[in-house]
């Protein structure tokens, strides 16, 4: 099987890049895999396939001083030129919106936000906020998947060739638009919420002050999330909202504290590999999915933790 992996913008190889070239790997079954960067000089890129099975490197011919190319167009080139019949990519936003397009165009399957692909390309993904796994296979030639964090066990690659970098020229009708001005969003040195491997999430228990979450996230070098009530109450900004209306996470650990464990709350992290809950209650919802639970104040327990954890880095 052909597989195209559409890495967006990434200059650098994050984790979930190494999970979609892992798996693009296994589903090639040793035919080549082509990638595809939006970013014309994506410096160090190639080196870093190398080991992946990689044939190509695909790459913009140069920069578009306006937004005429657009990441579609540059996309649907990169399909033209591999000839791939699987089209994998992160479950971000852009990357769904692209694939989404291009899946129109050319009337091809798509499937959103999977767990697994298996060499027959069926797909796993968990639905109706995560109570239920399903399985699709893509009836179509061409099928488009974009795979949630933390699907894949990425291994580690070593040796092999960097793949040859190919400039693609794609044909533009003209500027939609002309870009005036671009701010950078402020940089954390937390990883993103959605693709960290470990997540330490308060609720309403918390209170005001979030310093305790931040603190024991920071220690584990992790991403902080919040429950609906934390935010609504404006102690966190509400990109770290958890759940239903807020976003999915699957990380490899999930510590909350403070956090009740209503349905809509359990939408947005029950398929997390470990959970751990401290709660006051013990008979909080939470404590029905956790897979380890303590049953005190958070304010005594957090920092108990917190030393425990210090101690044990030296
Ligand atoms: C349409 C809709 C969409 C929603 N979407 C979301 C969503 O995306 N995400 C989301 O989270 N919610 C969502 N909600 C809200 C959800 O129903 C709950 O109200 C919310 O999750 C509760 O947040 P919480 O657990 O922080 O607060 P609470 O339910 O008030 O729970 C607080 C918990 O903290 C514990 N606690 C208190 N003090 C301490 C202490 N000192 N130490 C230890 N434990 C303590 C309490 O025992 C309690 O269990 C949605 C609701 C609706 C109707």
């Amino acid at each position: 099987m052909h597989v195209l992996v559409d890495l967006g913008h990434t200059r650098q190889l994050r984790s979930p890049d190494h999970e979609l070239l892992t798996l693009a790997r296994t589903l090639a079954g040793g035919d080549p895999v082509t990638v595809l960067s939006h970013e014309p000089q994506p410096e160090g890129l190639a080196d870093e396939l190398a080991g992946y099975g990689v044939a190509a490197l695909l790459v913009p011919e140069q920069e578009a001083a306006d937004l005429s190319l657009t990441d579609t167009a540059l996309l649907d080139a990169a399909l033209a030129d591999s000839g791939a019949t699987l089209v994998l990519g992160a479950n971000d936003a852009d990357t769904t919106e692209w694939f989404a397009r291009l899946a129109v165009r050319h009337s091809a399957a798509i499937i959103t936000d999977a767990v697994g692909v298996a060499q027959d390309r069926t797909v796993t993904k968990s639905v109706l906020a995560g109570g239920y796994t399903t399985t699709a296979e893509p009836t179509t030639e061409l099928a488009f998947v974009t795979l949630a964090p933390n699907s894949v066990q990425t291994e580690e690659v070593s040796g092999g060739q960097a793949p040859q970098v190919k400039p693609l020229a794609v044909t533009v009708s003209g500027p939609a638009a002309t870009v005036t001005g671009t701010e950078a969003a402020p940089a954390s040195s937390r990883p993103k919420l959605t693709e960290a491997k470990t997540v330490v999430v308060g609720g309403r228990g918390v209170g005001e002050d979030f310093s305790l979450i931040e603190q024991l996230a920071d220690e584990l070098g992790a991403a902080v999330g919040a429950s609906r009530a934390a935010v609504d109450a404006g102690w966190v900004e509400h990109a770290a909202q958890v759940g239903q209306t807020g976003v999915t996470v699957s990380p490899q650990l999930y510590l909350c504290a403070g956090v009740s464990g209503a349905i809509q709350h359990r939408a947005g992290m029950q398929t997390s590999q470990t959970i751990v809950a401290i709660n006051k209650d013990e008979n909080a919802q939470i404590f029905e999915i956790a897979d380890y639970g303590v049953v005190g104040d958070l304010h005594k327990v957090i920092p108990q933790l917190l030393e425990t954890v210090r101690a044990r880095k030296g």
